[in-house]
């Protein structure tokens, strides 16, 4: 029996709660620097430091992680094929019982892991709280889910015969992970294929090591044998070798599109010595657009815009970044959001009244900035010289075929076009090579019916934020360049990682038919 329910989110608002995240944070900040080694199988592994540092305070040195080498994922291979011969024969009972003593370890953990995200990947305290929790409701999920597979799908049957097909693993999985859910994306990938018996490497994202080690630390410590989950920090170099490496069977990656498809190209690419044909399930970038109806109630549009736009300053693959407006109201809610952005509180992540933190790191704040100078915004709020700060912008009336309109930001900038009506937004919706998420401010249910047949997005959300997909509630994941949708979250992910056999056995005797 499925009894899986959300973790519940902190509650932020009261004194208590936040002066045990205070004190998290105090008590993170007196280890700082943290050492974020290579696990290498049974080994602990050094090699050369890299860091990771606050967004908010660049000066300040979060971890220092080792990178691997391409040596290094060699041996990671080699450690989890002993780990693949062993922990794919564990009963998935046993496998699911350590993924959710892990989450048990994670929830004990709560207040001083959100403090870690804030510290190093820069997430408002909201923000954080809902990685830890998205991260145990990953763990907890997957780890039923494993066990609803493992009795494999009913077949038909006939007389003198019986039929029976089951799932196996699929083998050693190569999970490579963003920045910006360093515990939750980390944690879902590695634990859907952990759940399903797929012996695992990580690479996690070079700006936040430390958030991925303490889901390793979590998963072993909760019984994943060390052979079958290695952990491996770096960028790009030691996630390229994880990719190419023939004895590799699955690539799980989140992460930019232009890297997506790098990875899809590499692993199409037969190795010699390779046995099998290798699986890349991709998670990658959005465009998205929030498309507001004529008769939309604006009291709700301002604030959900907002929050899909701004909130942990836009670097969410399902933040909102085009508003698309029907003609009769759209003076009217530029007014009030050009009004509105003033009010958003630009600040450090660990300040409670954040709404816009600073940006991931130097490369993304000029990035984002040069969008922002190759066109006059609307309005703009506050901005900051202390971080990685960039000001929330808003920009109306661009040409559809402006890359501030076309390419995914991945910042606190969202653009305003005015449109002659709903069919109209469809169309340019659909226009898009990314189909991520989407938005709908309507009180019609005809529109909403038109919407929903008609935009192809893999998560459209209606009359709310379009950002903050629930475990088991919004399947998260969308189509076209946006990935190869899977669906995280969803009943059908761990299908990705494994592989279906089917039996037949004769049940009649040779020779005694009659
Ligand atoms: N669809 C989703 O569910 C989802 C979720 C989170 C983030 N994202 C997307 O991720 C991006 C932001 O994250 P990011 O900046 O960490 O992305 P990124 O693509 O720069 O890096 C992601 C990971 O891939 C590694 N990497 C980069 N190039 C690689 C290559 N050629 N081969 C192997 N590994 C490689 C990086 O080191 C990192 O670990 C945005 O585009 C965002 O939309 C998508
Ligand atoms: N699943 C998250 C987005 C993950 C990408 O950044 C959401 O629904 O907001």
């Amino acid at each position: 029996m499925n009894t899986f329910r959300n973790e519940p989110l902190l509650e932020l608002r009261r004194g208590t709660v936040r002066d045990e995240a205070l004190a998290a944070l105090s008590a993170l900040d007196a280890k700082l620097p943290l050492d974020v080694p290579m696990l290498i199988g049974e080994d602990v592994v050094h090699g050369q430091v890299f860091a990771s540092v606050d967004p908010s305070a660049p000066a300040t040195v979060v971890a220092n992680a080792h990178a691997a080498t391409a040596q290094h994922v060699a041996d990671a291979i080699t450690a989890a094929e002993r780990g693949q011969r062993t922990w794919s024969q564990r009963p998935a009972s046993e496998r699911a019982a350590a993924l959710s003593r892990a989450a048990g370890i994670l929830r004990s953990r709560r207040f001083e892991l959100a403090a870690l995200a804030v510290r190093e990947a820069g997430k408002p305290w909201a923000e954080a709280d809902g990685d830890v929790a998205e991260a145990i409701d990953f763990l907890e999920y997957y780890a039923q889910g494993a066990l609803a597979l493992d009795g494999g799908r009913p077949l038909i049957q006939m007389p003198g015969e019986r039929n029976a097909m089951r799932y196996v693993a699929r083998g050693i999985t190569g999970v490579i992970a963003p920045w910006n859910f360093p515990l939750a994306i980390a944690a879902g990938m590695v634990s859907a294929a952990l759940a399903t018996g797929n012996a695992v490497i990580l690479k996690p994202a070079e700006q936040a090591p430390a958030c991925a080690k303490a889901v390793v630390d979590a998963l072993h410590a909760g019984g994943v044998p060390l052979e079958a989950l290695s952990f491996l920090p770096g960028g790009d170099e030691p996630g390229k070798a994880l990719v190419a490496d023939p004895r590799i069977h699955t690539i799980v990656f989140t992460g930019s599109c232009a890297a997506g498809l790098n990875i899809l190209q590499t692993a199409n690419t037969f190795v010699p010595g390779q046995r099998h044909i290798k699986k890349v399930i991709a998670e990658m970038g959005g465009k998205n657009a929030v498309i507001v109806d004529s008769d939309a109630d604006l009291d709700d549009v301002v604030p959900g815009l907002l929050k899909s736009a701004f909130a942990f300053g836009g670097q969410k693959c399902s933040a909102a970044s085009r508003a698309l407006i029907h003609k009769a109201v759209a003076d009217e809610l530029a007014e009030r959001l050009a009004g509105a952005i003033s009010t958003l509180r630009v600040g450090p992540a660990a300040d409670f009244a954040t709404d816009v933190p600073p940006v991931i790191d130097i490369a993304a704040q000029q990035r984002i900035q040069g969008y922002i100078d190759s066109a006059k915004p609307l309005a703009q709020g506050d901005s900051r010289d202390d971080g990685f700060y960039v000001a929330p912008t808003l920009f109306q009336g661009l040409p559809t075929d402006h890359k501030v309109i076309q390419e995914e930001i991945f910042g606190p900038v969202l653009s305003l076009e005015t449109v002659e009506s709903v069919e109209h937004a469809c169309e340019l919706v659909d226009q898009s090579a990314f189909a991520l998420t989407g938005g709908l401010f309507s009180r019609s249910p005809r529109t909403i019916e038109y919407v929903t047949e008609r935009t192809p997005v893999g998560n459209l959300y209606v009359n709310r934020e379009i950002t903050g997909a629930m475990v088991g509630r919004q399947p998260f994941g969308g189509g076209r360049l946006s990935g190869t949708g899977p669906k995280a979250g969803g009943p059908d992910y761990l299908l990705q990682f494994v592989e279906a056999r089917a039996v037949s056995e004769n049940t009649v005797r040779h020779g005694l038919v009659v």
